[in-house]
């Protein structure tokens, strides 16, 4: 392969020696020519044009690719006149290389090998660089409501989507909007108005309505990639070609400015009060923050708008809409959301469900129910959701992730903050667990098949995945114990908050300079074994994980219906605020269904739809400890990442089904003496423990916290059935 280039090497010293250079016949230089002698050539070169072309052509493969003319030299040894030199293999010491005189030269270059460009200008030489995509080309055939327009007649329905969605409410008429990136287009654009029934034909009422706004629709990542560097500081390619972002101030997600619009519908039907994350505000509220973002994003030159899908399950797909400020949120969703085929773009019509992204811009805290001066709004009715005063792009997917929390049970499917795999012979998993216990991590596994990482619907089907991509933590990532992630971030990953150096663009994934919750997102595609489509048959075994940062619950459990109900209503872990000074204690948390922040629905709403499926399918319910062993935090260790792998392992397989077992006091849990791969002693946390009375302490003091928490709880009737209310309320820590 590499001896391909020997004969370019030929010539160019045919080329420089024709030309009576200055330079030792016949050898390259020990140290590689630099950019500004390789142009001298080209100079010296210049008979006419198509000579200029293929000089330069030749001498910058030779000043470009030092290292391939050595590995040529190395692999080929004398062939085509090239003898590696000695000291072959630094940068100082490159190979000298023997090349031969071409015979018979009238002293002009040529260069026969390849057929000249034909083109007449630059800029011709240009256009032929980039040809038409598909999705903006039309299709032979496509069926659908705009499958007998042009073109153009095409880009004009989408432009006018668009258009409605950005409308101003009160201005009626939404913005003029034209398609591609301001830059390109010097020209003054052709005026797309919205559709009739949003126009009224008038005078320009404000100088806003005088302003063009361009759209960059469903740009592909090269493009953003482009759009990012080029305007978004703090953008960077990574060493491994991942685009590196920062999310501004907000690292993370800001649950206490999350709104939801109550009003008569949502006032039932939805989950409100205490321990509930819906927080409520009014329609008239949302209404002011919606126009806000909408005046925001108009008033810029340009809006990245991405139309998209959520959840692989053809039957209850969701068509979402995404209009954002900035390249690294058009990316993000790109990567986060499934992605429609150029077909399925061309018939996406109207969205389900619109995202007004003004992240960059603060809410006004005049404004009623405004706390801070971010707010996160929900509103089901109009189907809307605006972001006002954080960057963070989790708030897009976990925003999302609520409406699904909403849509689906209405559908009676339940939808589920797990991640979720499945075996060579089909067998699924679900992995439950609050943020940081391993739903990602343990669900990306080379021996299955990765159905998703963190979000699903359970139907009468099977599983499906709502989202198109993965949202891993980076944070002490490394390549060894997590390969398939770490291969994951590449070009088109958006690798968000990290930390890299300046020159050799290498991360530090264990500097949390910026964070500790640094993140990647990539196209769910970008781990090998990904199941394409994301869906997949009946779970059989239900896996929640909780990372006990007090070290006393076992690294694994096998768990009764009830059990299994018990601990998914508490949705416990308890992380340790690393980076927080002088927090030294973990603190439990409490989360029901394991997500509290994103479900909309009471929680023994989705517990009574579990059990149901769990019961009626055959599901084993299993508590996996991926926190701590041998001590609470500061004297104990967190589990190895290796035997947490063991331990799902034989989850997977069946062997942990007909393991003996035994019953460990307070929690009452089931834990198998041994599992293949694993130190028996640890199976049971007091054995790790030096401290006898400490773990008793430690141990009794977590089931009290566990009841404390559950206390909301115990009156509510977990589906139509008393019996399997009884056993839920018993299922929990016993002293
Ligand atoms: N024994 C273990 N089991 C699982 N993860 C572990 C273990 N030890 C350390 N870790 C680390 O804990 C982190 C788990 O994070 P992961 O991304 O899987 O969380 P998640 O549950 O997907 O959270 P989120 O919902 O926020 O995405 C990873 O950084 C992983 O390397
Ligand atoms: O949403 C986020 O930012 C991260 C996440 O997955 C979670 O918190 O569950
Ligand atoms: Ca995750
Ligand atoms: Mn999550």
């Amino acid at each position: 392969m590499y001896s391909t280039r020997i004969p370019q090497l030929d010539k160019i010293d045919a080329c420089t020696t024709g030309h009576h250079h200055e330079r030792p016949k016949s050898t390259l230089s020990s140290s590689p020519p630099s950019r500004i002698s390789s142009f001298h050539q080209i100079h010296l070169c210049s008979f006419d044009d198509r000579i200029i072309r293929a000089c330069f052509f030749l001498v910058i493969n030779r000043s470009f690719f030092p290292e391939e003319i050595e590995m040529a030299s190395n692999g080929n040894g004398n062939a085509g006149g090239v003898t590696p030199g000695k000291g072959s293999g630094g940068r100082n010491g490159l190979p000298k290389i023997q090349t031969q005189k071409r015979q018979g030269g009238s002293g002009v270059c040529h260069d026969d090998s390849s057929a000249p460009v034909n083109v007449q200008t630059i800029d011709e030489l240009h256009s032929l660089q980039r040809k038409k995509s598909a999705p903006t080309t039309p299709l032979d055939g496509v069926q659908g409501v705009f499958a007998n327009f042009t073109e153009e007649e095409r880009h004009k329905q989408q432009l006018q989507s668009i258009s409605a969605s950005l409308a101003s409410l009160t201005r009626e008429t939404g913005p003029k909007l034209v398609r591609g990136d301001p830059a390109r287009r010097p020209e003054t654009p052709r005026v797309v108005h919205a559709p009739d029934h949003y126009f009224t034909p008038s005078f320009a009422a404000s100088d806003s309505s005088l302003k063009f706004t361009h759209v960059l629709y469903n740009l592909s990542p090269a493009e953003l990639y482009e759009q990012a560097i080029k305007y978004e500081k703090g953008s960077f390619i990574t060493s491994s070609g991942a685009l590196a972002t920062l999310s501004g101030a907000k690292t993370g997600r800001a649950p206490k400015d999350k709104r939801v619009v109550r009003d008569d519908v949502t006032e039932d039907e939805l989950w409100w009060g205490k321990g509930s994350p819906n927080i409520e505000m009014d329609e008239n509220t949302f209404l002011v923050n919606r126009e806000r973002a909408v005046d925001y994003l108009n008033s810029l030159e340009k809006v990245f708008v991405n139309d998209q899908f959520l959840n692989w399950d053809p039957e209850n797909r969701i068509k979402v809409r995404i209009v954002s400020a900035r390249a690294y949120h058009s990316l993000f969703m790109h990567n986060m959301c499934i992605r429609p085929s150029a077909e399925e773009l061309e018939n996406f019509g109207t969205p389900d469900f619109t995202i007004y992204n003004a992240g960059q811009f603060p809410c006004n805290r005049y404004t009623h129910y405004m706390t801070s001066s971010t707010s996160i709004d929900l509103n089901l009715g109009r189907r809307e959701m605006v972001i006002l005063g954080t960057q963070y792009a989790g708030e897009m997917k976990k925003g999302l992730f609520g409406v699904m929390h909403y849509l689906m049970p209405k559908r009676q499917i339940l939808s589920l903050h797990s991640g979720c795999n499945m075996g060579k012979d089909g067998d699924v998993a679900l992995f439950f667990g609050l943020s940081g216990t391993g739903k990602t991590t343990l669900s990306t596994d080379h021996n299955r098949y990765l159905i998703g990482d963190d979000e699903h619907c359970w139907s009468d089907k099977g599983v499906s995945n709502i989202e198109g991509g993965c949202y891993a933590k980076c944070i002490d990532l490394s390549r060894e114990k997590e390969p398939d992630i770490w291969n994951a971030i590449k070009f088109g990953t958006v690798l968000e908050n990290v930390v890299f150096d300046e020159h050799t663009r290498e991360v530090d994934y264990l500097d949390k300079s910026v964070t500790e919750n640094t993140r990647a997102a990539y196209p769910i595609e970008y781990i090998p074994n990904a199941k394409i489509p994301c869906v997949g048959p009946h779970p059989k075994n239900v896996i929640l994980l909780a990372c006990d940062a007090f070290g006393v619950l076992p690294p694994v459990s096998k768990l009764s219906l009830a059990q299994t109900m018990y601990h998914f209503i508490s949705g416990y872990t308890a992380l340790v605020a690393g980076t927080e000074e002088g927090v030294k204690e973990p603190r439990a948390t409490f989360s029901a269904c394991f997500g509290a922040a994103f479900i909309m629905l009471h929680p023994t709403k989705y517990a009574a739809m579990l059990a149901t499926k769990m019961e009626k399918h055959g599901a084993t319910g299993w508590l996996v400890n991926t926190g701590w062993s041998g001590g609470s935090y500061g004297a104990g260790s967190r589990m190895k990442l290796a035997y947490t792998r063991k331990i799902i392992d034989a989850i997977h397989s069946g062997e942990l089904l007909t393991a003996n077992y035994k019953k460990t006091e307070v929690f009452g849990l089931e834990i198998p003496t041994e599992v293949e791969g694993v130190p028996s002693e640890i199976l049971d946390p007091v054995n790790t423990w030096s401290d006898k009375k400490a773990h008793k302490e430690t141990l009794l003091k977590l089931g009290g916290l566990f009841k404390n928490n559950f206390e909301v709880f115990v009156n509510h009737k977990i589906g139509k059935d008393d019996k399997l209310t009884q056993e839920i309320l018993a299922a929990g820590p016993n002293f």
